[in-house]
């Protein structure tokens, strides 16, 4: 049997392999409201066969959307959509994540295919920002954010415990904090985007207060029989690479003794000329550290596309969970080719019941 059709427990959860759908933000939402793409673009993913669907950033308030078009978390009314989504995920067999987030500096911008960039300040559609500190990320995220007072800051946590309890209540079963991407609680860990002087700033234990605090906030109120998990950058390739993997490391041994279960460990994205070596999974060795020397289970993604690339880095224990984004956006059945590929014996546990028997009894032709 492959590595990365082994099932994996986590608290109470159990998926029945290693692949997960990591977040992919769909900028289709109106008011942070689910409709039917979202609904159909997240049980593609599950009838897919991956063992865990994570549900795209999704805004712990409105100025915490990236662009006006992203899903939300921020009121009571959007419980019941998302529930919608989380119960099609779980229908098909998937276990339902979500990610929460605050956008940040990153925020009021337009969406990738209608130019990624920062809405003008006078655009209706947009809001004014706000960030660790006065300081714009550049390029096409130019404008400047308010620096957050500390009754933003605690505003701010509230909502990240007023969307985890959110989550809960629409049936998600696996919370993943937005910590990662140069978004708000990146941005507050990181020396490019955070100058403050006073104890949300300075060295690498008060650039990480923000995230420690709204962390233990958060899991005050989600379940400790559910796991509570962290996307974060910690790394950003801006040349000051060991230091920063460092901190960061130092600061997921805090995560883990606040109370969090798993890491996905991602890129910081809080500069716009970062030297990112992109590669077929060229985080994986990154992550590998981040899981020995913070004795913590962890994911990471970024060209992980192939069966036997995905397989060997759960094989060589790198990874817990593979995030497979992309290559999920081109093929939902992505776990039915890996099984096959791997020649993993039963692929009807990736497949539909329907599907399954007619598959395995009459091929289709280039699978022969
Ligand atoms: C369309 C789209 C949308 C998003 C993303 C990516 C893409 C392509 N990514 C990053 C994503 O989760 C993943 O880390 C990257 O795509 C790298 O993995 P792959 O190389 O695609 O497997 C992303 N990451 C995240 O933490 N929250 C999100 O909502 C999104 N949104
Ligand atoms: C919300 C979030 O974290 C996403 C938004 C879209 C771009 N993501 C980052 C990304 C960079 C390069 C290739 C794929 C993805 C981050």
């Amino acid at each position: 049997m492959s590595a990365l059709f082994d099932t994996f427990a986590l608290k109470d959860i159990t998926l029945r392999n290693r692949i997960a759908v990591p977040p992919m933000c769909q900028y289709s939402a109106e008011d942070g409201f689910v409709n039917q793409w979202h609904e159909a673009n997240y049980q593609s993913f599950a009838r897919g066969g991956a063992g865990l669907v994570i549900v795209e950033a999704t805004a712990v308030s409105p100025e915490g959307r990236i662009s006006p078009e992203d899903l939300g978390i921020w009121k009571d009314d959007h419980v019941a959509g998302l529930a919608n989504v989380a119960q099609r995920i779980k229908d098909q067999g998937a276990v339902a994540g979500i990610q929460i987030a605050h956008a940040g500096r990153k925020a009021s911008a337009n969406s990738p295919w209608n130019g990624d960039d920062h809405l003008a300040e006078d655009d209706p559609k947009g809001w004014p920002i706000i960030g660790p500190s006065a300081v714009p990320f550049g390029a096409n995220l130019p404008r400047t954010p308010d620096a957050m007072t500390k009754s933003d800051i605690e505003r701010v946590k509230a909502d990240f415990v007023a969307g985890a309890k959110r989550a809960l209540e629409a049936g998600f079963e696996w919370l993943e904090l937005h910590f990662a991407h140069g978004y708000l609680a990146q941005s507050f860990f990181s020396k490019h985007a955070n100058i403050r002087n006073d104890e949300y700033g300075g060295d690498a234990e008060g650039r990480g207060r923000f995230l420690l605090e709204t962390l233990e906030a958060v899991r005050e109120v989600w379940p400790d029989y559910l796991p509570l998990t962290i996307r974060f950058g910690v790394i950003e390739y801006d040349g000051d690479d060991e230091q920063t993997q460092a901190e960061s490391i130092e600061l997921v041994k805090q995560f883990k003794a606040r109370g969090a279960d798993f890491v996905s460990v991602s890129v910081g994205f809080n500069i716009p000329d970062a030297n990112i070596p992109w590669g077929p999974a060229f985080l994986a060795p990154v992550a590998e550290r981040v899981r020995r020397e913070a004795d913590i289970p962890v994911a990471t993604a970024w060209g992980v596309d192939t069966p036997e690339l995905a397989n060997e880095t759960v094989e060589k224990e790198q990874l817990d969970l593979v995030m497979v984004g992309r290559m999920h956006l081109t093929n939902p059945h992505w776990a039915y080719f890996a099984a096959k590929k791997l020649g993993v014996e039963k692929p009807s546990w990736v497949m539909p019941a329907p599907y399954a028997h007619w598959l395995q009894r009459y091929a289709p032709s280039d699978e022969r």
